[in-house]
């Protein structure tokens, strides 16, 4: 069993602080969704958690049966943002197998094969093309492959099914589902329902104030 805790983070880009005193906790198969008006920070806590960018103040930290004493929480977590992170002149299962082999597994679980995440994702069979040639939807679910191909208890998701047509939003929040009902937790911002039932909310107030509402 995991545990997120965000404590008091606050986050500074240039002069600018984006945010203050921000501080969760999420247990075992627990969600939280970001909300607020663009700007407002969402992207940029969402980076933070996952280490990605180092906080002004507080720490954001998983706390797992498996380890001794709490660590990073970027070290437990999946980071989905906007971009695909996939090289489009090597072929799918390239770029798969080289994520698979960097991340490598977190304490606590095994990845998929690339062709089982590809079958998960319902896009078995091309693999071995080079992710350059597949349509716009086909790379975004090669992308959220990468969460399958190597175990992270923690996923992180920035907006990720803009752009993605219906079928593909609810193959995703399947696989938001099933990651939740295995004792994953998820994290997001998001205007999608996107498996998030029963998730914490977080409105980002960016600038005009530094008060965050907070509900269960
Ligand atoms: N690299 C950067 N350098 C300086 N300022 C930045 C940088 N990235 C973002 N910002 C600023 O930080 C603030 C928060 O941006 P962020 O992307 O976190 O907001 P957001 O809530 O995710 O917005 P959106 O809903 O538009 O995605 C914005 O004012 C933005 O201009």
């Amino acid at each position: 069993m995991i545990r997120l805790e965000a404590e008091n983070l606050s986050a500074r880009r240039g002069e600018d602080l984006i945010f203050v005193n921000v501080s969760f906790r999420l247990n075992a198969g627990e969600a939280l969704v970001l909300t607020g008006r663009n700007g407002s920070g969402k992207s940029t806590l969402l980076r933070v958690v996952a280490g990605l960018l180092r906080p002004e103040t507080g720490q954001a930290i998983c706390v797992s049966d498996a380890v001794d004493e709490p660590r990073p929480a970027g070290e437990f977590s999946h980071y989905l943002g906007h971009r695909n992170g996939m090289k489009r002149e090597l072929t799918v299962a390239e770029n798969l197998a080289f994520w698979k082999s960097f991340l490598g597994d977190a304490i606590g679980g095994i990845g998929a094969s690339v062709e089982e995440a590809a079958a998960e994702v319902g896009l078995s069979g091309i693999t071995h093309l080079p992710y350059g040639y597949l349509s716009a939807g086909q790379q975004r679910r090669f992308a959220m492959a990468r969460l399958l191909v190597a175990y992270r208890p923690i996923w992180i998701l920035d907006e990720p099914t803009a752009a993605l047509d219906r079928k593909a939003d609810a193959m995703f929040e399947e696989l938001v589902r099933r990651h939740r009902q295995s004792g994953g937790i998820a994290l997001a911002a998001t205007h999608q329902p996107l498996g998030m039932e029963g998730a914490q909310t977080l409105e980002m107030l960016g600038f005009e104030g530094v008060d965050l509402e907070y509900s269960a």
